[in-house]
This record gives structure tokens, C-alpha cells and sequence, in this order.
């Protein structure tokens, strides 16, 4: 375990009756003070990971750490773990006071200890002044941060967020995302925030956890897993792609739309079969002369910052463009890229792999250099 690990699994499962596991064998580890999301599609095993960790299940086999020590079988209250629910799970019939002073209530603190605490608490969510009002006369981003100053008001080591902004609307939600981020910074505590929404991911994380029916699939900072998806899962979920079927012909070039295209993903043997990826935002409509593909528009729509334009080109695989730049519909158009935007993935490599296959190519640049 290295240094700072504040929280690990190791081949952790967990199953339901005779049920499909719902985790199979996930490893990770979680450094203290950082921003982490485990974001995946619905029924992937998002929650339950966090139950495992705030101890409101046990796992059926495989070890969990906190600071160092097993707790799989250690009770709820007796971890240094609070947690702030998608329907917040406030008491209607609790005051905003009083629904961050309760749990210090039942550790029996004293009076003026509590009014302190509740009051750093508010103050640290902006909510100073609000103490007396009922919590049906609070806004869903009030509540919201009525729940996560009852959750940091017990001082926790870890703190997990299960999906707390999916009832918010778009502007309250970007903007609740804002504010979690600098709370977190601020705190300076670790946050396990659950999400299937991969650009609150991608905006919010210092590291993300792409999962998929029960296990890891992906690792990383927001930009390695936006730059460097291993596989169509994850490339498919993170952001918008176009995935072609190719072929490597050797390291730095690679076949695919029956032409050749340099490419800097090494590591991939000859004649190997991989899937190729580039971001519609890589690609530049160009004449046909300086295009790399030919392709006819199909369809294009205004999304304010870009034009979303699809596209086919002769073999039938649809090209979807975000450019600045207007084209005509029907017309028949360039696309250009350069050889960075080609991220070449192979089939079924695992992490690990991936991972190792990397580092060689890294070792190669630093040796050649
Ligand atoms: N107590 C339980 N008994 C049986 N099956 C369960 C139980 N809790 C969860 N599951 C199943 O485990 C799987 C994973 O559920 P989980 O809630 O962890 O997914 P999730 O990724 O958080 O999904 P969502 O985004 O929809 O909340 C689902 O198929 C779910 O039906």
C-alpha cells in the first residue's frame, strides 16, 4: 500500500443471493485530501461500492482498508466515513439547525461545542442566517448544502457523494458542481462522488473510476481517460467518438478507410486488428484535396459553441465533426486531422496492459531522445 492510501480494495466481490455478482474483483486504492468519481452507466456497481465503503454492506469476499487496517466487518458508525445521499435524506421536521446539529447531539456533546460546529459547518456552505428555517422552505441547491454541512460537521476522514446533483437542474447543477469542487479543495478531505454523468466527471475529478457490470475499466485523470481510452466502452462513454475498425501495418502507421495513416500509438504489432478512434472535435472540414477522408454531409445542427455535423464517407461509417465552421448539407467535403487525433485501441487489453504497453512506448521516446 503506498504512502497516503487512505482507502483500498483488493479483489473485492460481492454478490446477492445467486445472483450475477454485482462486484467482481475490483482493486483500487484512493490517496487522502483528492477528488475521486466512480462513474459508469446504471446497475454498473457504482453504490455499492460506496456501501461497501461506509460499511451499510459487507463485501462477500476480498479485503477493504481504511488507513491501513481491514474493516470489512467494521460497524458504520465506527468509521471515520459520512455519506450524503441523492435525495439528501434529510428530517422534514427538523430545522436547518437542527438537522447538522443531530449527530453531534447523539455523541452527547456539549451545547456550546455543537452551536460552534453547526455554525462553522453553515458558514462553510454559505449558509449562515438560515438557521430557523424549515427544510421544505429551502431549494433543492439549499438542500443539498444543508445535507453536506450534516455530513462534514462530524469532521469525517472520507466523504462519499452518491449522485448528489442528479435532482438539481442544469444551472444549479453546474453551478453546485463549482462550489463541491472548492469545498473539497478547501476541506482538503476526500471525496468519493458517484456519477453516471461522465462531463460532471470529467469537469469535478482529480481522478476518475470508469466502471462497467461490476468491475474497473478504466483508471485516471480526466485527461488520460478522455485522451487515451483503452477500450469502446470507455471511449463510447467519455465524450463523443468515432470508432473505425483498422489495421496496424507497423508502430506508427496504421490502415484503416483503405488508406495508410501515420500515428503515434506504438506498441501494436503488425497485421494486429484494432479499433481506431478520433474525437469529433479533431477533425477539420478541408477541401478534398487536403482531406484524409472524403465524406458527404448529411445532417448538421447549431449547438452554439460548434456545429455538429455528421458525416458518411464511401464504406458507410458515419463521421460525426464538431467544427466552427458551417458546411452544406449534401455536399461532399474533406476531413482533416492531424496524426495525434488517431488513438489506436487494441481488442480486449485489459488495464494492466494497457498500462504496461505505455510505459514501454514512454521508454522508447525517453531512449531515443
Ligand atoms: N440489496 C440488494 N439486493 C440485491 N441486488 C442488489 C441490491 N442492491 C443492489 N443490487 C443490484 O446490484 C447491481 C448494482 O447496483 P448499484 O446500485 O451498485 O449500481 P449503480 O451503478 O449505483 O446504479 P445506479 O446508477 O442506477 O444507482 C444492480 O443490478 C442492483 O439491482
Amino acid at each position: 500500500m503506498q504512502e497516503g492510501t487512505i482507502i483500498s480494495f483488493e479483489e473485492v466481490t460481492k454478490q446477492y443471493d445467486d445472483e450475477d455478482p454485482v462486484l467482481k474483483g475490483v482493486s483500487f486504492e484512493i490517496e487522502r485530501g483528492k477528488f475521486y468519481t466512480l462513474l459508469g452507466p446504471s446497475g454498473c456497481g457504482k453504490t455499492t461500492i460506496l456501501r461497501l465503503i461506509a460499511g451499510f454492506a459487507e463485501p462477500t469476499s476480498g479485503s477493504i482498508y481504511l488507513n491501513g487496517k481491514v474493516i470489512n466487518h467494521i460497524p458504520a458508525n465506527e468509521r471515520q466515513v459520512n455519506t450524503v445521499f441523492q435525495d439528501y435524506a434529510l428530517f422534514p421536521h427538523l430545522n436547518v439547525f437542527e438537522n447538522v446539529a443531530f449527530g453531534l447531539r447523539i455523541k452527547k456533546l456539549k451545547k456550546d461545542v455543537i452551536t460552534k460546529k453547526v455554525q462553522e459547518a453553515l458558514s462553510f456552505v454559505n449558509l449562515v442566517g438560515y438557521e430557523q428555517r424549515a427544510i421544505n422552505e429551502m431549494s433543492g441547491g439549499q438542500r443539498q448544502r444543508v445535507a453536506i454541512a450534516r455530513a462534514i460537521v462530524n469532521e469525517p476522514q472520507v466523504l462519499l457523494l452518491d449522485e448528489p446533483l442528479s435532482a438539481l437542474d442544469l444551472k444549479l447543477r453546474t453551478e453546485m458542481q463549482y462550489i463541491l469542487r472548492e469545498m473539497q479543495q478547501r476541506l482538503g478531505i476526500t471525496f468519493i462522488f458517484v456519477t453516471h454523468d461522465q462531463e460532471e466527471a470529467l469537469a469535478m475529478s482529480d481522478w476518475i473510476f470508469v466502471m462497467n457490470k461490476g468491475k474497473i475499466e478504466q483508471s485516471g485523470t480526466p485527461n488520460d481517460i478522455y485522451d487515451e481510452p483503452i477500450n469502446r466502452f470507455v471511449a463510447d462513454f467519455i465524450g463523443e467518438s468515432n470508432i473505425v475498425p483498422g489495421v496496424m501495418i507497423e508502430d506508427y502507421l496504421v490502415e484503416f478507410n483503405g488508406r495508410r495513416f501515420e500515428c503515434f500509438d506504438a506498441g501494436l504489432k503488425p497485421n494486429e486488428s484494432v479499433e481506431i478512434v478520433i474525437r469529433p472535435e479533431d477533425l477539420e472540414i478541408s477541401t478534398l484535396e487536403q482531406g484524409k477522408l472524403r465524406v458527404r454531409v448529411d445532417s448538421q445542427l447549431f449547438r452554439g459553441v460548434h456545429y455538429e455535423i455528421s458525416c458518411y464517407d464511401e464504406s458507410g461509417h458515419e463521421w460525426l465533426v464538431h467544427s466552427t465552421r458551417k458546411a452544406t448539407v449534401g455536399s461532399e467535403i474533406g476531413l482533416y486531422f492531424d496524426p495525434e487525433a488517431i488513438h489506436v485501441m487494441r481488442f480486449g487489453e485489459t488495464e494492466e496492459e494497457f498500462d504496461k504497453r505505455l510505459e514501454a512506448y514512454g521508454e522508447v521516446e525517453s531512449h531515443e531522445e
